[in-house]
């Protein structure tokens, strides 16, 4: 399996008293496979998102990414792993204003110490992987919605990740759009095979899933499809 949580347990502190966000959480995900988890706002979605990504570290329970348990990992470690094997989408595509499609992704590349060309052309092939061919010179404001959102799914596959974790990647489009977002990760999760998660309120979405995960509380449950 190429994400495992175990019996995870994240709390944060509330006044006097402690808020358990993650409760005995489980979820094992592996190569090519397509998970989605349903919950409503406050549920624990994006907080099961940052500890599967090595941003926050739960009380207990064990984390492992593409192999490697995350709790005995030094910081800088911890950020290595990240960068080199976890691809984030958020919900916002949060790009930069002035950079074109292209150099979105290569500034990724040219973060992580890669060579010039060769992310260059990485970049242009998950483009055209994405539905952007012609597009790569485009500015954020030249693009639309779904646009952007594909440019910020390109730039999370960037790295190479083995595990794709993606926050409300439809929330900010409408019906249509949002259904071929996520047909585009359904088809990059099962040709690149990766481990990917989708968090999503949108229950029309879930077509495209192998697994469905309902979230209440802090509590993870394998749901029926709906
Ligand atoms: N940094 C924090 N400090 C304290 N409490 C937090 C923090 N982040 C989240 N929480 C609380 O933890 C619980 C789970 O929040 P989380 O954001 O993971 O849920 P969610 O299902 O993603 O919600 P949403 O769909 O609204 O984003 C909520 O009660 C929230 O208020």
């Amino acid at each position: 399996m190429t994400l495992v949580l175990d019996d995870v347990v994240l709390t944060y502190p509330d006044g006097d008293r402690t808020l358990t966000a993650l409760d005995k959480v489980g979820l094992s995900v592996g190569a090519g496979e397509f998970t989605a988890v349903v919950g409503p706002s406050g549920s624990g979605k994006s907080s099961l998102l940052a500890v599967a990504a090595t941003l926050i570290r739960p009380a207990s329970g064990t984390v492992s990414v593409a192999g490697r348990e995350v709790a005995g990992l030094r910081p800088a470690e911890r950020t290595r792993l990240r960068r080199d094997h976890v691809g984030i989408v958020f919900q916002q595509p949060n790009l930069l204003g002035s950079l074109t499609a292209l150099d979105q992704l290569t500034v990724m590349a040219h973060m992580a110490g890669r060579s010039a060309r060769g992310a260059a052309a990485r970049a242009r092939e998950l483009l055209a992987a994405t539905g952007l061919a012609g597009q790569e010179h485009k500015r954020p404001h030249q693009l639309s919605g779904g646009e952007r959102q594909r440019v910020n799914i390109a730039r999370a596959l960037m790295n190479d990740p083995e595990v794709l974790l993606v926050d409300e990647p439809t929330s900010a489009l409408d019906h249509r759009r949002g259904e071929q977002i996520v047909k585009l990760l359904e088809g990059l999760t099962r040709e690149r095979r990766l481990a990917a998660v989708m968090v999503t309120h949108d229950l029309a979405q879930l077509t495209s899933t192998d697994r469905v995960y309902s979230m209440a509380d802090g509590r993870l449950a394998e749901a029926d499809r709906v």
